[in-house]
């Protein structure tokens, strides 16, 4: 059974599952568990592509027509350095899609909200697809929609934490109210909480390190596929949801054995 595709900024995806390059032991592992992950965004950190080459050993890798290149920021600090990082790769990696991240504490990868709401006002007018990377703040996300980003990427929670949706409460709310697409980004740490992100109404999910630092990324990729296949699935369906009352819900007709 097909469900919904994705669309962000007029581009469409089959699947909801964007992934990493950071981690991985070597490049080729990098493509065989990204082949595998079915991902069709694929972020990589501008500071790790040697721009003035071609033949970058992570491009060259990752050069399949279903890849779209989503380059990232990671490593600026200020709405400054990420403007300058944006103009960086779109002339290098000719695309105008960006992933804005800023963080300019290196101990816990936070997001700066200010700084990123600044450069994404910018970089809109400028004429980048932006998706910024930011706390689970629901206010904070519909200022960034005002501005004209193309989708919003709350964290589960830190970047390489592996521990899930751990401000689940505020997604939901994200996912309630977000007008733009809504990409569950860090922590995901096991293709459950993937899975249940998309349960939740999530559009989509970015994983780097679960898949890249698992004992096989490969079939650590094939397995985040298929959650994020599932969980896509069950929220289509509308899962039957929890009684409000604390007593058992018997399954078949409670018919007692008559004598
Ligand atoms: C690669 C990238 O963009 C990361 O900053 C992203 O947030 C993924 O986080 P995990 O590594 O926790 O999956």
């Amino acid at each position: 059974m097909l469900t919904k595709k994705l669309v962000i900024a007029g581009r469409e995806f089959t699947s909801r599952l964007f992934t990493g390059t950071g981690k991985f032991s070597s490049s080729v592992l990098m493509e065989e568990a990204l082949l595998a992950s079915g991902s069709e965004l694929v972020t990589v950190a501008l500071k790790r592509v040697d721009v003035a080459n071609a033949e970058d050993d992570i491009l060259r890798h990752l050069a399949h027509p279903q890849f779209h290149l989503l380059p990232n920021t990671s490593g600026v600090r200020t709405a400054r350095e990420a403007v300058f990082a944006a103009q960086l790769a779109r002339e290098a990696l000719e695309t105008n899609w960006l992933k804005l991240e800023i963080h300019p504490d290196p101990k816990y990868l936070l997001p700066d909200p200010i700084e990123t709401l600044k450069a994404a006002e910018e970089l809109v007018k400028l004429g980048f697809v932006v998706l910024p990377y930011i706390h689970a703040d629901p206010v904070l996300c519909k200022r960034l929609e005002e501005v004209g980003v193309a989708a919003v990427m709350p964290l589960g929670s830190p970047i390489g934490s592996n521990k899930g949706l751990l401000t689940r409460e505020f997604l939901e709310i994200i996912i309630g109210q977000s007008k733009v697409p809504v990409v569950v980004d860090a922590g995901i740490g096991a293709p459950s909480h993937a899975a249940a992100a998309l349960e939740m109404g999530a559009d989509a999910v970015l994983v780097n390190t679960a898949i890249a630092v698992a004992g096989n990324p490969v079939a650590m990729a094939t397995a985040f596929r298929m959650a994020v296949e599932a969980g896509r699935m069950a929220y289509e369906a509308r899962l039957a949801g929890p009684v409000a009352h604390t007593e058992a819900v018997a399954s078949s007709p409670l018919t007692a054995f008559l004598d």
